[in-house]
């Protein structure tokens, strides 16, 4: 079987160690084991000059290779049209998104310099798959280097209806190359469905039925591969993560008191200061929980020099200090939040101690986090998840109890209605998503986009 090529913003190098290698690394990397390949990107690093070529890690039969960012192009290319632009806009916040011509100039000249460099690296019969919105002109810097492999393409974040991609001024530029891959992924049949109607109805593109599209020339395959998680590791980790140190201290903080936890990068889409606003409410409407039940927000930093980011930080270390100001006790704060994060084995065993999992983005991709409260449950006694409408885990997990998180009193009649749920309820909703959870693992999302990357014809689908 050919080769695989694995490009991606970031690249998990094992050197990195054990805090890198996450479920969606671990499983790239076991799909470049199976035949061996390259995974290509950043090196996560910025350097005053750096290096022309890119420093290449050889663990056979995996070859990583991966290349520093000058200062100035991680400000354009990273902070600025990759998290400034293209995040807020495909998240659906236009007030925040900045439409800088000299971070665009950047982002492009950023994927015209990877492109060159992994040219060199490739052969003939390689299959090609890149990964996320840092890396849309990928495909078609490639192209035109003469590059006619296989090539597709995942969008891990949400793609917005037509009307919000379209206040992007090099909205046509970005479909154009999207349409350069053979194959693009979606989470979920919204984003495909957002994608086809702008191709259709804004580029005058034909739909031609089996997920197939033909537009600005050419042919390509678009279809929804839902992302998820190592359901099995997860359940195992999840078990003896009840022994862990920090797993153990906070069983023994938290006595008869009940928990609630929110896992999050600090991030705007993530819906965090509404979720401090639902859970004030909860306290405020349901007052006989006050001084028994807390939520548990862990947001480690990211993103970090991206003014909007730097805001949302001091708005929730302010928001957390009200409420646990005009709510807490001697003996009980409502909110404990954690600005930094923890390996995912700790967390398993968090999220088992906590009766209700609240995740409540404003917009998401998928939020792999919803998935692995359901997945680190203990069977006997599941918890519940509190899941917004607006993630794209809701699409499966339709078993949650779903929330609209922009409405407070909404999420807190869902907060309070989670805790008072009976253990029967609760085991009959969590089967159900467990259920939807392995249906869509991440072992299966891998080999379902990759047998149909492979199943591209030699040259691909040919000319419109
Ligand atoms: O690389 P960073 O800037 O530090 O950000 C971390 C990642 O965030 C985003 O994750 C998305 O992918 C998840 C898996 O498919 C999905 O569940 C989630 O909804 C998305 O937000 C981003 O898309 C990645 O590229 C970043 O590496
Ligand atoms: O302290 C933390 C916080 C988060 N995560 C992991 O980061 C991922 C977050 O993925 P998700 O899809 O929920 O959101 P993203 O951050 O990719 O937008 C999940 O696998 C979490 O387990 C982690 O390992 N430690």
């Amino acid at each position: 079987m050919s080769r695989l090529v694995v490009v991606s913003n970031r690249v998990a190098v094992p050197d990195d160690g054990p805090a890198r290698a996450g479920g969606l690394a671990v499983a790239l990397r076991e799909a470049l084991q199976e035949n061996g390949g390259i995974w290509f990107g950043w090196s996560g690093k910025t350097a005053v000059r750096p290096a022309e070529e890119p420093a290449v890690t050889e663990a056979p039969p995996v070859t990583y290779a991966t290349l520093d960012l000058s200062r100035c192009d991680h400000q354009e290319y990273y902070n600025g049209f990759a998290n400034r632009t293209l995040w807020p806009l495909f998240h659906y916040r236009l007030d925040l998104a900045d439409f800088n011509r000299q971070d665009y100039t950047g982002y492009l000249r950023v994927n015209t310099h990877f492109a060159e460099k992994l040219q060199p690296l490739l052969r003939a019969t390689d299959d090609i798959w890149v990964h996320d919105y840092h890396l849309i002109p990928f495909a078609s810097e490639l192209r035109r280097l003469g590059v006619a492999n296989r090539i597709g393409f995942f969008l891990h974040t949400p793609f917005p209806a037509m009307e919000v991609f379209l206040a992007l001024p090099s909205h046509e530029r970005l479909a154009r190359s999207l349409c350069a891959y053979d194959v693009v992924g979606f989470q979920t049949m919204n984003d495909l469905r957002a994608f086809q109607d702008y191709i259709v109805h804004e580029q005058g593109g034909e739909f031609l039925g089996d997920n197939m599209l033909r537009a600005f020339g050419r042919t390509l395959r678009a279809e929804v591969y839902p992302i998820g998680i190592e359901v099995e590791a997860m359940q195992r980790t999840a078990a003896h993560a009840m022994q862990e140190p920090a797993v153990r201290r906070l069983i023994k903080h938290m006595g008869e008191r009940r928990l609630m936890i929110g896992v999050d990068r600090l991030d705007y889409s993530k819906g965090i200061p509404e979720r401090f606003r639902s859970f004030e409410r909860f306290l405020e409407k349901f007052p006989s929980h006050q001084g028994s039940v807390s939520l548990m927000q862990i947001a480690p930093v990211s993103r970090g020099e991206v003014p909007e980011y730097k805001a949302i930080r001091s708005e929730l270390e302010h928001l957390a200090g009200h409420i646990n100001g005009v709510y807490g006790e001697l003996d009980w704060m409502p909110i404990r939040y954690l600005n930094k994060g923890f390996p995912r084995e700790t967390l398993t065993g968090f999220y088992r101690a906590c009766r209700v999992g609240v995740v409540t983005p404003l917009r998401d991709g998928m939020n792999l986090v919803a998935k692995e409260y359901v997945a680190s449950q203990n069977p006997h006694e599941p918890g519940v998840l509190v899941l917004s409408r607006f993630a794209g885990a809701a699409r499966e997990l339709d078993a949650a109890v779903l929330v609209n998180p922009f409405d407070h009193e909404n999420v807190a009649d869902a907060l309070n209605r989670a805790l008072a749920m009976s253990l029967e309820e609760r085991t009959e909703r969590w089967e159900a998503m467990m259920q939807k959870v392995h249906d869509s693992s991440l072992d299966k999302w891998r080999e379902r986009f990759l047998s149909v990357l492979r199943a591209v014809p030699e040259g691909g689908y040919g000319a419109a």
